[in-house]
Formats: C-alpha cells, structure tokens, sequence
C-alpha cells in the first residue's frame, strides 16, 4: 500500500512514525517548509532567552524518515488533490510540477494564525508566531534598538507568552484582548485574574475589553488603535488564535462548522481513503461528549498515532481529549481540563462548581518550597460527572491536571471524587489535600 502525508509537523510525524514502525508500506512526505518538528511552545522561551537557542526546539529530522524507508519531499506545496483519480499535485521549490498517486491520503496540514483584516495590516513590523521561520523574524525585530514598545494583539496562550518574553528582553509590553481578562478562553475570570495581576506585576500594561481597529504608520507600524484608544508602538505581534488550515479538501470533505476536516474516532475523514489528523480536523470532546475543534500539539500527536494504528491494520479508537493545557507565566502557573463555568455555558452545558484553596503542604513546611494554591472543579448538574478542573499556583501543581483529564474522559463524577485516596506525605501535600477538600463541598 502507497500512504501519502502531507505536512509533516506534529501531527504528520507522528502518522509517518506509526505507519514505518509497524508496516512496509511505501510512504511518501511532503512539506512545503523547509524545517519540521519545530516546538511552537519553544519560541517564547528562545525569544525570552529562558533557554540558550532554538536548536533543542527540533526533535526529528528528515534522514530520520528516510532511514526507515520514508520518501520525504521538503519545501514541496501541494496546490491541488484530485481526490477520485487518488493523485496529489504538488510543485518543488525550483517550480517543477510533480504528481503523486496514493491508496490512502492522510491530510496533516495544520493551522493558520487568524489575520485581522484591519487597515494597515501589510504595514512593517507586524508579526504572527506559528513557524520557526516567524519566530526569527520576532526575534530579530525585537533585537533593533529602536524597538521598544511591542503591542501584543490576543492575550490567549501565544499572547501571553510572548508578551512575557518580549518583557524579558526590556520591551515595554502592551497587551491587548477583546475579552476582559487573559486567557479568557480557558479560564473563568478568578483564574484568568490571577494571570492578569501577574503580568502587570511584571510591567506588562493590559488592555482589556477593546476591539483593535486599524494599525497606523509610514511604511513602518507607528501605532495600534482601537474602539479605546490609540497606543504608539514599535512592532505588534498578532495571536488572535487559529483556524484549521483546509485549503486542499474543503471541496470534496466534510467540514465541522469552523472548517476542519470532520473525522471519526479512527480519524477518518467523509472520504474513506482520507485521513485528517492535528490541527487540520475534529477532535471528540470528552467533556461536550460531541465533536469538537482544539488546536494543541497534544493533539496533533495522539491523532497522528491513531490514524498511524488504524493505517497499519490496526483498529484503534480515539479515546478523545480534554483540551488539556497549563501555562507558567514569570512565577505564576495555571492549568485546565475541559470546560470552566464560562465555557461550559458557551458549549450550552449546565454545570455547577466547588472551589477551594488551601497551601500546597502543611504550614510546617519550609515556606519558600510551599505556597497557596487555588482549585475549581466543574461538574455537570444531574449526572453530576466532572467536566472540568482549574488549578492556579506560584507552586508547580501541574500534574493534577493529568488526574481531571482522565477523570473527564472516564466520566467520573464529584462524589466518586469526594473520598479517592489520594497519598499523602508532607514533603509533597497536605493529608486534606485540596482536591478532596474541594470535592466535598460539592451539594
Ligand atoms: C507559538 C506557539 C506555541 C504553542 N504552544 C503549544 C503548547 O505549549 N502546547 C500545545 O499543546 N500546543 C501548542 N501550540 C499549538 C501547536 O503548535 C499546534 O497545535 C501543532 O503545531 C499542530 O500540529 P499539526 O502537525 O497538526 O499542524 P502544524 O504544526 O500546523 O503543521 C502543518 C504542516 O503542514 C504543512 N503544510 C500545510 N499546507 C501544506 C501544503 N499545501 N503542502 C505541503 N505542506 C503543507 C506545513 O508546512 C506544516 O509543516 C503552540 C503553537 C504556537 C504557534
Ligand atoms: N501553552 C499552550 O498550551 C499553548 C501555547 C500557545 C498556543 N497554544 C495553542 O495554539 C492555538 C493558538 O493560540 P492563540 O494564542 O493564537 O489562540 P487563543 O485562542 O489561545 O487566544 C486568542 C485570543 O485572542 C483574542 N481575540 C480574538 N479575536 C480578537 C480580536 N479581534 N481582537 C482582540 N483579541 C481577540 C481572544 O479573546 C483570545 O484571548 C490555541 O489553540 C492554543 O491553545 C497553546
């Protein structure tokens, strides 16, 4: 059998990987980057300078693919998939056409940052953060001396992260969301308020609550406006999110209401010989118990397992996901699972919550390795299962969140949380540690 992937980031990979290891099928790779692999959630620490370079942010190589077999087609677009002939067209980066026959296509070609469509938007110094290649040329923008005000346009994860490096290396910050706090998409505002008061603790000037209107400037942006006001900057960053990447199949597939390729729990697109993994497609939401779209590199990667299993003969059914993320943001750390409140309501479930908030570890502990840490745990009313969890703390808490995850997706309930055992020893957490004590709150 002849598989063809095109992209091969996250989620391509990890298909290509799944199908060699286990198969002697012929598998062509085609990505019209030149670099893959490449950890998104690596640039801000590169930018920040928290870690000494971008090299450690590439964990495979193309010779990887080829050692096992792989044909692997780099800097190589693919502009057009006849989809009954079973043929991918693509054109090399000198502008030579080819052509690729295949028995199964798997689609793995991710996402694109959402572009405001404002005035001035073609202006110089404006930015979006999703390939390496963007990545540097933030980087190198940040590095001019005249550069010392950033606007940064979306407090959600990129927003944020890139606003705290762009702090770290002496910029003035200006961070702007049509929402009233940061991450609004993944917090309810206790949470998200927590990360608000954090940034501007570090310097970093909010601006929430105002829709951007148009970037001004001669050649070079000057200035960001909007319904609010008018702010002078030398370089803006946009990260208002991103929106799945179906230019080749919106045609001939499926699409969920944002435009991803729908698939089923084998990853299957409405054309059987179609495969669409990652960023590109649906995910089965565990907490909605529907369909649903999450951009995450976790994501990415289990999709990519699953259509790999089921291409190499193997039938295996996507558990589903979470949505599971965390950020850590100078001291402070969130992480979520499913729904909060706010989004619960978005999604149309009816759901109630228990909040609690109590120190990591027993007082008598040495205070600089302790610290409070604040817990929600949201559940649906009537079947009372756990549908969603947010944790926020100075202390890394973050492998909580693994427990709600699997909790969410085994459908437990609030009460069967209320007496779990969960260890206890005083170098680590309390023996009424905040998870039950927050469960048997839960009327
Ligand atoms: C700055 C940043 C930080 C992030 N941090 C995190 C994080 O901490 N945790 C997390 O879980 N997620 C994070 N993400 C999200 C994560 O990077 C994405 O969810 C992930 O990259 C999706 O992987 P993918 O393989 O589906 O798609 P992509 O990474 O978008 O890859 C798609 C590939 O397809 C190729 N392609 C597209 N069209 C064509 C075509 N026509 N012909 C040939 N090739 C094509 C592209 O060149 C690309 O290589 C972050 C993203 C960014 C940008
Ligand atoms: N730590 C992580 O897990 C991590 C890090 C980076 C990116 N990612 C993922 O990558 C994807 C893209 O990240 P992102 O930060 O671009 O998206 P996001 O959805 O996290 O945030 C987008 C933000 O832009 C705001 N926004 C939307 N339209 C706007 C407008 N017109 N004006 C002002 N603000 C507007 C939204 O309110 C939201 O806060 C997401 O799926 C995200 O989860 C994850």
């Amino acid at each position: 059998m002849k598989v063809v992937i095109v992209g091969t980031n996250h989620a391509g990979i990890h298909a290509a990987n799944t199908i060699l290891d286990n198969t002697d099928d012929e598998v062509v790779m085609i990505d019209r980057n030149s670099n893959l692999s490449y950890l998104g959630c690596g640039t801000a620490l590169w930018v920040g300078r928290q870690i000494d370079g971008y090299e450690g942010l590439f964990y495979t190589k193309r010779e990887d693919f080829e050692a096992k077999g792989a044909r692997i087609l780099m800097e190589t677009a693919v502009d057009s998939i006849d989809f009954d002939k079973k043929i991918v067209h693509a054109v090399t980066k000198d502008g030579q056409a080819i052509e690729e026959s295949y028995d199964k296509l798997v689609l793995a070609t991710g996402s694109k940052p959402i572009a405001p469509n404002l005035p001035g938007k073609d202006l110089e110094g404006i930015h979006f953060l999703k390939l390496f290649q963007e990545g540097q040329a933030v980087d190198q923008d940040m590095a001019r001396e005249e550069v010392k005000t950033v606007a940064v346009l979306g407090a959600g994860y990129i927003g944020v992260e890139i606003a705290e490096a762009a702090a770290r290396r002496g910029k003035k910050v200006i961070l702007l969301d049509a929402m009233d706090t940061s991450l609004s998409n993944y917090y309810d505002p206790e949470f998200a308020t927590l990360m608000d008061e954090n940034l501007r603790a570090h310097g970093i000037q909010t601006q929430f609550g105002e829709m951007a209107q148009g970037y001004e400037g001669e050649g070079r942006v000057e200035a960001l406006v909007t319904d609010k006001g008018r702010y002078e900057v030398d370089m803006v960053i946009n990260a208002i999110g991103f929106g799945p990447n179906n230019d080749l199949g919106k045609d001939h597939l499926e699409l969920f209401t944002n435009g991803a390729y729908l698939v089923n729990r084998r990853q299957q697109t409405s054309d059987p010989d179609v495969y669409a993994v990652g960023d590109c497609a649906t995910v089965y939401s565990n907490a909605l118990q529907d369909t649903a779209y999450i951009a995450l590199a976790s994501n990415a990667v289990r999709s990519g397992l699953v259509a790999g299993f089921n291409l190499a003969g193997q039938d295996v059914e996507h558990v589903g996901v979470q949505g599971s993320n965390g950020i850590s943001i100078f001291e402070q750390k969130l992480v979520s699972t499913g729904y909060s409140v706010k989004s619960a309501a978005r999604f149309g479930l009816d759901v109630d919550y228990v909040d609690f908030e109590d120190k990591q570890k027993y007082p008598f502990m040495p205070e600089d390795e302790n610290a409070p840490v604040k817990i929600r745990i949201v559940f649906e009313k009537g079947s009372r299962r756990i549908v969603g969890a947010q944790l926020a703390s100075t202390y890394d808490m973050s492998a909580t969140i693994h427990m709600f995850s699997l909790a969410i997706q085994q459908k437990v309930t609030i009460d069967t949380l209320k007496l779990t055992d969960f260890f206890f020893l005083p170098h680590f957490n309390q023996a009424h540690n905040y998870i039950t004590m927050a469960a048997l709150q839960a009327k």
